[in-house]
């Protein structure tokens, strides 16, 4: 198991590292408190507290149906809690003004299920987007940028390929470099290994890894796939009927006694966890 690179020295980040908090006043990347949505009659989270570990990996697990996506679009603005706190770098997104959340929402990079790419782009417009969409880079920058990006996720032969031309696998891979392409400081994963042969997910896991290490940064992983927790987890948190029932070091977690922990993390059917 991975240890967590976060170092720190009477609670602060040691020196040489470079945090991704706010340094004027060392929020937390991400943080919720008391979330609460209704969707019709259904309660989806019923007072959802989380606070995120800055630059390490943390991995969602839990049910489905648990609300595991409605709590990573709650983090990224696109959805607004009933009631509660989303605080991304220690500032409420719903307390401030559309603009000031909108450049919160630019820190962000995501990797949805199924790369979310456009299909009639080809991979190398798809990751350039983002730049050409929200900034002023010139396009001999954008080609060194993309280019970069892409030879690190392994695709710089692929860049003239659309998507449907390529595999889940690439495309999984494609969706990370764009999510990673404006140099996010959070990278939330909406289960990156769905649709992925267990080799396949291996790779993408240690490619997550590697990006981690080399450019820091808080993530957040969503899965159902307990290798992956097991292998990229820094911290582990499982969710079970819209709250957190256990969130700490994933060692923790593998280690722990706790039956529903254990019955989840072990994939067992006997313990508190049924089909409803
Ligand atoms: N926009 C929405 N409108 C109505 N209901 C919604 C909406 N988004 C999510 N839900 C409901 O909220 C519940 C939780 O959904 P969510 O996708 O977060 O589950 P999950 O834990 O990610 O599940 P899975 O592991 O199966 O992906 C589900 O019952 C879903 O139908």
């Amino acid at each position: 198991m991975r240890r967590t690179q976060v170092v720190r020295i009477s609670g602060e980040l040691s020196a040489g590292h470079v945090p991704n908090c706010d340094s004027a006043n060392g929020a937390r990347a991400m943080e919720v408190r008391d979330l609460h949505k209704t969707f019709g009659r259904s309660r989806v989270l019923q007072g959802l507290n989380l606070k995120f570990e800055n630059d390490a990996v943390t991995t969602i697990l839990g049910p489905s149906g648990t609300g595991k996506s409605v709590l990573i679009k709650h983090l990224v603005g696109l959805l607004e809690p009933d009631q509660g706190e989303v605080k991304i770098f220690g500032k409420d997104i719903w307390g401030i003004a559309e603009r000031e959340r909108y450049d919160i929402r630019r820190r962000f990079g995501v990797l949805f299920q199924d790369g979310a790419l456009f299909g009639s782009m080809n991979i190398f417009d798809n990751t350039a987007f983002p730049l050409r969409k929200h900034t002023e880079m010139s396009e001999p920058d954008i080609r060194d940028l993309v280019s970069g990006r892409l030879k690190e996720v392994g695709l710089e032969n692929a860049a003239e390929k659309l998507p449907g031309e390529i595999s889940g696998g690439m495309r999984k891979r494609a969706g990370f470099a764009r999510a990673l392409v404006m140099n996010p400081d959070i990278l939330l994963f909406d289960e990156p290994d769905s649709g992925l042969d267990p080799v396949r997910t291996s790779l993408l896991n240690d490619l997550i890894l590697e990006v981690h290490r080399e450019h820091k940064g808080t993530y957040l992983l969503v899965t159902h796939d307990i290798r992956t927790a097991r292998k990229v987890s820094d911290y582990i948190g499982l969710i079970w009927q819209g709250k957190v029932v256990h969130y700490g070091p994933a060692e923790e977690a593998f280690a722990s006694e706790d039956p529903f922990v254990r019955q989840f993390l072990l994939g067992e059917s006997a313990g508190p966890l049924g089909m409803d």
